[in-house]
């Protein structure tokens, strides 16, 4: 888990697991606001790798809707 995201979120508990990612109960340290988490299980070695991955494109061409989970963002 990188720095800069331990920096911003609290992880309160693991709330579930797909096959690809952890996902986690987070709170923002700075608002109190909760968010789910996903740590993603494979190792990355850059943020350039991450951001060529399968998961991270999928997540930032879904447009955003009410009723559709989105990402806010990717440490
Ligand atoms: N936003 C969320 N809030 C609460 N729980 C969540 C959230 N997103 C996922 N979960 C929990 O984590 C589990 C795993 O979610 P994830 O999206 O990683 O995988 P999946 O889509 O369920 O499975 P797979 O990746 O294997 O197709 C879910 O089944 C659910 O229980």
């Amino acid at each position: 888990m990188s720095t800069s995201f331990l920096k911003k979120y609290k992880v309160i508990q693991r709330v579930g697991e797909g096959s690809f990612s952890q996902v986690l109960k987070c709170q923002d340290r700075n608002t109190g606001l909760f968010y789910a988490g996903k740590r993603l299980k494979r190792i990355y070695k850059s943020i350039s790798e991450i951001m060529e991955s399968p998961e991270i494109i999928v997540m930032r061409k879904i447009s955003r809707h009410p009723n559709i989970l989105y990402m806010i963002e990717f440490h």
